[in-house]
């Protein structure tokens, strides 16, 4: 089966990890350093269920309540990592300041997106439940994972399941064409 090309972008507040889970995903490292990013696009071979991809991750800016949607990200974009951090109820917040503008610029009523709680690893400034950021996800009717870029916990689980959730959307797609067709 031939390759299939698809592009995610990693959004969210600042400093809630998009670069730390990106790199340890393609790179399988964690830099305990902080350089906020501009913008950094990560290539990445991966299979799931013998169908083999080539990834490409853009890891975004952050972004805050006042930020603008790049408009660069609503277009030819497959799928969405959408990370808070759960030491940060504003991190929280934005990410559903976030999810409306995406929304909003797509004109779509359904985007696959995986919703991640990082920083598993930081219990003890734990600030946002497990079951928030369930609950969250499941009004978007979105996947929801927490996860530790840190101590690399469903890490590669976040990207393989926004990958199936694309083959999904694409499915559904497929179907809806052949009925209007026929
Ligand atoms: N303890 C812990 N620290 C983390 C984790 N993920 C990221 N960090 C730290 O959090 C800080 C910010 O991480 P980045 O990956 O740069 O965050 P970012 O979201 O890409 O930041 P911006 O580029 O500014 O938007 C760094 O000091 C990381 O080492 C994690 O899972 N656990």
């Amino acid at each position: 089966m031939p390759f299939r090309q698809r592009k995610i972008a990693v959004m969210g507040y600042r400093s809630v990890g998009k670069s730390s889970l990106s790199i340890q995903f393609v790179e399988g490292q964690f830099v305990d350093s902080y350089d906020p990013t501009i913008e950094n696009t990560f290539t990445k071979s991966t299979r799931i269920n013998s169908q083999d991809y080539e990834l490409q991750l853009v890891d975004t800016a952050g972004q805050d309540e006042y930020s603008i949607f790049p408009s660069q990200y609503s277009i030819d974009v497959h799928g969405y990592v959408l990370v808070y951090s759960i030491t940060s109820e504003k991190s929280f917040d934005v990410i559903k300041i976030i999810y409306d503008k995406l929304l909003d610029i797509t004109g779509k009523v359904h985007v696959p997106l995986v919703l991640v709680g990082n920083k598993t690893d930081l219990h003890m400034e734990r600030m946002i439940s497990y079951d928030e950021g369930r609950k969250l996800a499941e009004g978007w009717n979105a996947i929801f994972l927490e996860a530790s870029a840190k101590q690399n916990t469903s890490v590669s689980d976040i990207f393989h399941t926004l990958l199936m959730e694309i083959e999904k959307a694409d499915t559904k797609m497929n179907e809806k064409s052949n009925c209007l067709i026929s």
